[in-house]
């Protein structure tokens, strides 16, 4: 297993130990002693499987305010994506920036995003499944979503304004900026 924190350090990449043999392959998605030893102490309450059907897609970016906030343990395993988490963690040393992985179902790498960062990701292939494991429970009213580029936050995306495809919910959202109490 290949464990590599991010330029905001709570944030960790990891590429599981595949096993390979004449059938095909395995590996361990997630294994709590194993992930408690690297730092992410956290207990997972829901799990979610997001299918995409084309290229271009973006989602988010999303979180949930506190005591709601999630941390989230996301994998691609069908296509390929661009994952993007940014800090929004009050006080934090590295708050409003942001940290991107590429993800597939070829690479196998996961990304931990603890609770109180943005969410948000743009398929790179035409189709794409992520599935990820959640600390706390989906909560709609708890939920806040910032205007995926965002000016103030700079997100380098691999998909221009014109050809990204949207919610309407993201694409109605506030920029960054706009946000003055992140209290998650
Ligand atoms: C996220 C979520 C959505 N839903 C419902 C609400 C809605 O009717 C439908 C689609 O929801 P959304 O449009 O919010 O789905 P989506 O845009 O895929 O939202 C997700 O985006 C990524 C980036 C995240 O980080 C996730 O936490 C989540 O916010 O599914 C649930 O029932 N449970 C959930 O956990």
């Amino acid at each position: 297993m290949n464990v590599q924190r991010l330029s905001i350090p709570d944030v960790i990449l990891i590429t599981p130990h595949q096993y390979d043999d004449p059938r095909g392959c395995f590996f361990e998605t997630y294994n709590q002693h194993r992930y408690r030893e690297m730092g992410i102490d956290a207990t997972f309450v829901q799990d979610n499987h997001s299918i995409s059907h084309s290229k271009g897609i973006v989602r988010g970016l999303h979180c949930q305010l506190a005591p709601y906030a999630q941390g989230k343990l996301v994998r691609c395993t069908h296509g390929r994506i661009w994952d993007v988490a940014v800090d929004i963690r009050p006080g934090s040393a590295t708050f409003g920036q942001w940290v991107t992985s590429e993800l597939s179902a070829q690479n196998r790498a996961q990304l931990w995003i603890p609770p109180g960062f943005l969410h948000g990701f743009c398929t790179l292939t035409d189709g794409a499944e992520v599935q990820y494991k959640c600390t706390d429970f989906y909560n709609r009213d708890a939920e806040r979503v910032i205007r995926w580029n965002s000016q103030k936050l700079g997100i380098t995306w691999p998909v221009s304004e014109q050809d990204a495809l949207l919610s309407d919910k993201d694409q109605q959202a506030p920029d960054f900026a706009a946000v003055k109490d992140w209290s998650v």
